[in-house]
């Protein structure tokens, strides 16, 4: 394997009498997309939350590996994990959850702008990526004068701004029809590992499980069964 960017060990995460993860080890390598699936309630979106310092696991250690050496960061307070998000992670929801009063544009710009990186940097940069995912001419656009489908693109832009090294994604096809779904995940793809970075998508969809490197089946919190596609796209960068 490549160097890990991300692992985890025995990460474990209960709420009260629910045993949301009940211990998951998993390295994730720099330029990997892993899918996590398994049946609803099975700690799917906790592991992702945990990974992604959203939210604190109850026990085991996430460690992040950057340039600059490996840090811990399961034990991190709030601050520490919004800054930890802000500098290294990338996020797409089901939902682009966009800011519907912004522009394309001026959504993707956002976390830099949160960063204190200056508006005109920022927009180019926000440019860039809407252009990258055939966004050109919808810069000014509100979310509502886009399809569910551009929509999702222009959250793969912002997730992209400030080159994060790992890029979280829950159920980010979740609502679109699967032809839109091919082409969200295709960009996702090529946006993140074509470039290096590591992706973890939480998916019901067999299609975007199938279109990453590996797989995680969770059930009841475990890590039950695991592949490799053989058959994965792989991105040119
Ligand atoms: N904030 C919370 N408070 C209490 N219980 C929670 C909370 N978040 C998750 N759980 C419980 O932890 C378990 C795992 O939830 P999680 O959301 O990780 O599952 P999932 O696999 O992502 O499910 P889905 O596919 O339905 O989104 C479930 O039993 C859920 O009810």
């Amino acid at each position: 394997m490549n160097t890990p960017v991300l692992t985890g060990q025995s990460v474990a995460k209960t709420y009260g009498p629910t045993v949301a993860l009940a211990g998951v080890s998993l390295e994730l390598a720099a330029a990997e997309s892993v899918a996590v699936m398994g049946a609803s309630g099975s700690g799917k979106t906790t592991l992702l939350h945990c990974l992604a310092g959203i939210i604190t696991p109850d026990a085991g250690a996430i460690t992040l590996h950057t340039p600059h050496g490996a840090q811990r960061i399961d034990g991190l307070d709030a601050e520490g994990r919004a800054t930890l998000r802000r500098k290294h992670y990338g996020f797409v929801f089901q939902q682009g959850l966009l800011l519907p009063e912004l522009t394309a544009v001026e959504n993707v710009a956002l976390p830099l702008l949160l960063d204190g990186t200056d508006r005109r940097a920022a927009e180019a940069e926000a440019t860039h990526w809407l252009h990258v995912l055939g966004l050109a001419g919808m810069e000014e656009r509100r979310p509502g004068q886009l399809s569910g489908g551009q929509q999702q693109r222009v959250a793969v832009a912002r997730a992209q701004v400030g080159a994060p090294a790992v890029v979280f994604a829950d159920e980010p096809t979740g609502a679109l029809d699967s032809r839109t779904s091919a082409q969200v995940m295709q960009a996702l793809l090529q946006t993140t590992t074509g470039a290096g970075r590591s992706l973890v998508v939480v998916t019901h969809d067999e299609q975007v499980a199938a279109a990453c490197h590996r797989v995680l089946h969770l059930s009841d919190g475990r890590i039950v069964r695991e592949h490799r596609n053989a058959t994965a796209t792989r991105v040119a960068s």
